[in-house]
């Protein structure tokens, strides 16, 4: 039997806000938020090359983000100071998702390193544990670690595991980037939202309150959830944009609009999944392992 590498091909994947609102504020100047967050079957890509030497870098060069500042870095880091690994690493991204999209790629390429490399490494932390560390590195990191779709309230570390319909998504990307620290100190965003239940959300009341302010500061976003809404499906915006979705009940028809999609935006085709396709690749190397034994 051909040895499979196991540090290549980690998925990243990405998530979708199904919706978000803003119940309050903290003392910190952080917003507290209910959302359902569902990963998608569609992300970004990791592979580890394990170092034998004390030393941690990235292989890959990300737009904008200088090296220590990467998530990915910062993820090992983190997971070795805490565990006193002796070892290293160098991490390759193969980036497909947009940077700043609402789609959560930062955050869940930190969850992938951590809970890769806590396998790679044989460091034996729980998921609790990684969803701690997460939770230092980004508010949306934890629900990646955990790996399953999940009810969020608190900045979104506090999760319940849900299983909503898994639909099929034609997720646009405006071309726009929208910096998330503007869109929560607007003046105008709603953020006295009454406290919802599943199944007050399961019955379609709930909406994105980031919506109509991004949709003011950034017409694009505007234009492509019309789009979507012209195919004659639901239409809407993930976290705090700029990347909107289209809800379809077939794969077929998510492509047929694809093929229409206007070429100044860039869009894609995925299928809502909520056990993540990160948890499903871990299952599957430890099936290997066992095998190779
Ligand atoms: C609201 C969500 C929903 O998924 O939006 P997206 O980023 O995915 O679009 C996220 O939780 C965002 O988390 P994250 O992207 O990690 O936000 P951060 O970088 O920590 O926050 C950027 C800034 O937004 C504000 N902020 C962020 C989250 C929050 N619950 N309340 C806030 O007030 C703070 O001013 C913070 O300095
Ligand atoms: N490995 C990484 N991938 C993406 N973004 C990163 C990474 N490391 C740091 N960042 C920073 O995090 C910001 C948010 O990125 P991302 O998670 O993709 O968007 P969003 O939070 O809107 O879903 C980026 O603009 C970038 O500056």
């Amino acid at each position: 039997m051909t040895r499979h590498d196991p540090g290549m091909g980690w998925p990243a994947p990405a998530k979708l806000n199904l919706f978000l609102h803003i119940t309050g504020r903290r003392p910190d100047g952080y917003h507290a938020l209910q959302s359902v967050f569902q990963f998608l079957d569609y992300g970004d890509r990791l592979d580890f090359r394990l170092l034998d030497e004390d030393r941690v870098y990235a292989e890959h060069v990300l737009d904008g983000v200088n090296h220590d500042d990467d998530l990915t870095v910062r993820a090992a880091l983190a997971l070795k100071a805490a565990t006193g690994y002796p070892g290293g690493v160098a991490i390759r991204v193969h980036k497909c998702l947009p940077m700043g999209g609402g789609l959560g790629g930062g955050s869940s390429d930190a969850a992938t390193v951590l809970v890769a490399l806590n396998a790679l490494w044989g460091t034996g932390l729980d998921d609790d544990a990684l969803a701690d560390m997460g939770l230092r590195l980004g508010a949306d990191v934890p629900v990646f670690v955990r790996g399953h779709a999940a009810w969020a309230e608190g900045v979104g570390e506090q999760l319940k595991p849900v299983s909503p319909p898994e639909p099929w998504y034609l997720v646009v990307h405006p071309g726009v980037m929208v910096p998330t620290a503007a869109i929560f100190s607007d003046p105008g965003l709603t953020r006295d939202c009454s406290s919802i239940t599943i199944a007050d959300f399961l019955a379609g009341r709930a909406g994105n309150v980031c919506e109509p302010i991004v949709c003011q500061r950034f017409p694009e976003v505007a234009k492509a959830l019309e789009w979507l809404q012209d195919q004659g499906v639901m239409a809407r915006m993930t976290g705090t944009g700029s990347c909107v979705f289209g809800v379809f009940e077939t794969e077929d028809a998510a492509r047929a609009a694809c093929e229409h999609l206007p070429k100044v935006w860039a869009g894609f085709v995925a299928q809502g999944c909520n056990a993540s396709p990160l948890h499903r690749h871990r299952k599957q190397l430890r099936v290997i392992s066992a095998l190779q034994e």
